[in-house]
This record gives C-alpha cells, structure tokens and sequence, in this order.
C-alpha cells in the first residue's frame, strides 16, 4: 500500500519504518525541517533501541522517504496517517491546533480519493471534528474517509511493540475502510479489534487510565507494606501470579511520568467533566501519583531534617529506561522539590543529557558520568532504571559519595547493595535493608 505519515515523532516514525518493513511505501512528512533532513540522511532524531537500524535497511530498500512538501507526500497515498502530537493544552485537555492544521492541509492539497487514519490520541469525538474540517477545505471533488487506530507503542520498545502488539485497534463504520486497514496490517499477525469511532478513540483512554489505575494502586500498596513490614515485590508478584491481575504493571516506585498516562489521565478527567460525569477512581489516581513523585524527597528530609547545602544526585532522568524523552519526567518535579529545600542538585542520565539540559532548571549540574555525580554526593537519588544502575558492578561506585546514602526510587539497584556494608539503602515499599524473597524484576528481565 503507498502510505503517507504527517508527523515523525516517536508514533509516526516508528509507524512509518515499520509499514515500510512489512513491504509498504511509505513517505513521511513533518513541518520540521531540521528532523527531516536529519532523517534524509539516515539519523533518527531521537534515541529509541533498534530504529536506527531498520530505518537504514528500509532506507536502502528505497520503501521510506521523507519531505516538508504535504502535496508531494500525498499526491500517490492510499491512506494518510496522521500521527502529529496532542500535547496537554492550558485546560489540561489535549491541545488539537496540529491535528486542525494537518485536517485543513489534506482538505488543500488532496486530489485523489483517500482514507485519513487518526493515530494520535484525541478526544472522543475528535475523528469526527477532524472528518468535516478536512470536507470544508477540499479543493477537489474527491472522497476522503476518515478512520480511528489508536496508538498502542511504549517508548523505549516502540518496535518491539509494533510487531508484538496485543491488538490493533480500528475504529470506522465503512466495512471498506476497515477491510483495507486490515489488510494494510496484515503482516503483522495481531488480532485486529473493529469498532465504531468513538469506541476506538476511548479505548486508548481507558487503556492508558487502567494502567495508571494499576501504578498508583500498587504504590499506595507499597507505602503500606514500608510501615506494616511487608515487601512489595513479593506482594506484586504473588498479586501478579492470579490470572485475573496479571503481572505488568505494578512496579512501585515515584509514580508514572511520559508523554502519555499524566497528560491522557488529564484528558479523560477532563472529558467526563465536561459531559457532567465523574471518574472518581481516576481522580485518586492522578492524586496518588502527583503526592508518589515526593516520596524520595520525603525520605530524604525525614532521614536529613534539612536538606540545605545537602549535595544530591539524581541518577537517571528521562521518564523511563531506553529513552531520551524528558516529557514530564519524576526527576523533573524532584530536582525542583529538592532544590526548594535548598540542596544542592547534581545529575546523571546514560541517554538523556541533552534533552535535560533544556528541561531541569539551570543550578541543575550535569556529569557525563554516574561516578562523577556521585563524587562528594552526601545521598543519591536513582529515578530511572537504567541498565548502568541495575548491574552488581554499579554498587562499589556508590563509594565515592560522602557518605553513600542512597533512596532507590525504582528498586532497582542489586541485591549486592544490601551486603555492602558502607551504603545505607533506602527502596521503596519495604523496610530498610530487607532482602527479596522472590527475585526482583530487574533480574526478571523487562517487560515484554
Ligand atoms: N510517544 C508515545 O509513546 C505515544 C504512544 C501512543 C500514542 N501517542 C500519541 O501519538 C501522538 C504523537 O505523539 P508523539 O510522541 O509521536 O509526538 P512527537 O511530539 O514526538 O511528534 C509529533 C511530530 O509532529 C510534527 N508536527 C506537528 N505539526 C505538524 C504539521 N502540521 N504537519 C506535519 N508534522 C507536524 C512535529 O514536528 C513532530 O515531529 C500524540 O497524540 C500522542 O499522545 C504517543
Ligand atoms: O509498573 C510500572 C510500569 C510503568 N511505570 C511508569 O509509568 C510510566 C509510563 O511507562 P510506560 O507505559 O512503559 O511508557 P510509555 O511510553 O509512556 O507508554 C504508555 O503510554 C503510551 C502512550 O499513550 C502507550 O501507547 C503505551 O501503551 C503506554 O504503556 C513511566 O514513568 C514508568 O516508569 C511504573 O511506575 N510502574
């Protein structure tokens, strides 16, 4: 199928190299005209494991190409794919000025009969909104329909993703549409769930607002288990071991960050407001989350009493693993939390120092390095998973500290720490120093 993609972020690029991997043509479109040279010339702009490679590969089989140009992108296109981003506006609903730009631009520039796909997250009704608007601006008597397939990907495995998805999810009511769509992804092998247009679209929302559900419950649990003496991973994993529960997704640690669960939660709430419901559940998740983010900081004043002229180090700061996306990140509203107390913040990501650098305030000083942010330090403070933290050899470095004090906001840090006499360990959700009956889910293997 010839497919055109408007959008080439972490959902459109991914989308358009895979289509392109399972033999479609693709041509990808963006009004940024540095990432599309960038990608012109084979350089994925930003970090996110294997695309790199099978952007090459598909470059090389001449299936994906990129432009400024939306005519050019369009003029062959069976379908069009938007994929441009929805970020939280200054109501906390999604901001949808890109998605009315690009409906108006394939309203202007199409000349042939078309299927427009929605993968962005939008509001209930949005397909719809953006359906007439694109019938108000077309310049040629052509048929344009207009489908719903919500985006599913998880940065840091958005291919992985891709080919393994649970479902593929198309919302439309012209069997047509829905017969082409399917066959599109055919490759794929992924069950395909066909639904109406506002089902799709609330499916995405109910998706992203359980799992939050899930995170925010198994953190209240692990809060629990510090003051009753229990141990959250054995708690998750025999929770998990029950079918009807099911393991992912109960990770405790300082809550849910990203570009998706804290700005869709917010979207969802919005909309139920807005239509004269309420999501109580969903409020206390969103309540939980924002108050999960200080636990750290909460340890370290009740194990300091003042924090001020305290040299801290955050270790890890994008949202999570295997990303550079700094998008609403915990170390975010940490650093700003410690900093208000007074201390002295220093950090350190493998991945993420240049998109930190424009999103932690500036007293935030930056290593190239675990070891040198952590030389002097008198606590650390690990917020994001990384590999680096989880492996036996990472425990000596935490020596270089003053005084190796360190909150491990995601459990991860090895068993080993607990035998190193000289670091004084502070996980989350059980007591201090306290071993792991069952093995921990960094040795378990991420999920998949
Ligand atoms: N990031 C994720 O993991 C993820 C997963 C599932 C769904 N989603 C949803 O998918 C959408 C995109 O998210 P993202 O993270 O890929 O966004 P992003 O910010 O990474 O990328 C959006 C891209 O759209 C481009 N763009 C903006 N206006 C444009 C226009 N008029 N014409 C052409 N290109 C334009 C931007 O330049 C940018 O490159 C959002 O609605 C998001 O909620 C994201
Ligand atoms: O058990 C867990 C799992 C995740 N997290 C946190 O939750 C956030 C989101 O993680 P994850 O879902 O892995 O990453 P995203 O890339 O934000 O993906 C989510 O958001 C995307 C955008 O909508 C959806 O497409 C995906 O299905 C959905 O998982 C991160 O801060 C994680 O640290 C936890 O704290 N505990």
């Amino acid at each position: 199928m010839r497919i055109a993609i408007v959008g080439t972020g972490y959902v459109g690029l991914v989308t358009g190299v895979c289509l392109a991997k399972i033999g479609h043509q693709v041509t990808c479109v963006d009004v940024d005209e540095d990432k599309i040279a960038q990608l012109s010339s084979g350089e994925v702009p930003f970090y996110e494991p294997g695309l790199g490679e099978m952007l090459d590969q598909q470059r090389k089989e001449k299936r994906i190409a990129f432009t400024v140009n939306p005519g050019a992108a369009f003029a062959n296109a069976e379908a069009i794919f938007i994929a441009v981003g929805t970020p939280q506006g200054i109501d906390g609903m999604p901001d949808l000025q890109a998605l009315i730009t690009v409906a108006q631009t394939i309203g202007r520039n199409v000349q042939h009969d078309v299927i427009v796909v929605i993968k962005s997250t939008v509001p209930i009704g949005t397909n719809t909104f953006l359906s007439q608007i694109i019938a108000e601006h077309l310049a040629h008597p052509v048929s344009v329909r207009v489908a719903s397939n919500p985006e599913f990907l998880r940065e840091g495995s958005a291919v992985y993703d891709t080919f393994h998805g649970d479902r593929i999810v198309i919302g439309t009511d012209d069997a047509e549409v829905a017969e082409m769509l399917a066959a599109m992804y055919e490759p794929l092998h992924i069950p395909i769930l066909h639904t109406d247009i506002r089902s799709a679209e609330m499916i995405k929302y109910a998706s992203n607002a359980f799992l939050a559900t899930k995170i925010s419950f198994i953190n209240e649990i692990a809060n629990l288990c510090e003051s009753l003496g229990a141990t959250i991973e054995d708690v998750a994993r025999g929770m998990g071991m029950d079918q009807r529960i099911g393991e992912k997704f109960l990770r405790a640690g300082i809550g849910y960050g990203g570009s998706c669960f804290p700005k869709d939660v917010k979207a969802l709430l919005g909309m139920a407001e807005l239509s004269g419901d309420q999501l109580q559940i969903l409020q206390a998740v969103e309540r939980v989350n924002r108050k999960q983010q200080m636990r750290l900081v909460e340890k370290a004043v009740s194990r300091f009493g003042d924090l001020r002229g305290k040299r801290m180090a955050l270790l890890g700061l994008s949202f999570k693993p295997d990303t550079d996306d700094m998008r609403e990140a915990p170390s975010l509203g940490i650093a700003a939390a410690l900093l208000e107390h007074g201390a002295q913040v220093v950090g350190y990501d493998p991945v993420s120092m240049n998109n930190a650098r424009t999103y932690l305030p500036a007293q935030v000083e930056l290593f190239e390095s675990a070891e040198q942010a952590l030389a002097g330090a008198d606590a650390a403070f690990v917020l994001t998973e990384w590999q680096e933290f989880t492996l036996p050899a990472f425990v000596p470095k935490l020596r270089a500290m003053r005084e190796a004090i360190v909150f491990d906001g995601r459990n991860c840090l090895h068993d080993s720490v607990l035998e190193d006499d000289a670091v004084e360990y502070h996980p989350i959700g059980r007591q201090l120093g306290k071993k792991l009956v069952t093995t921990s889910f960094h040795e378990k293997g991420r999920e998949r």
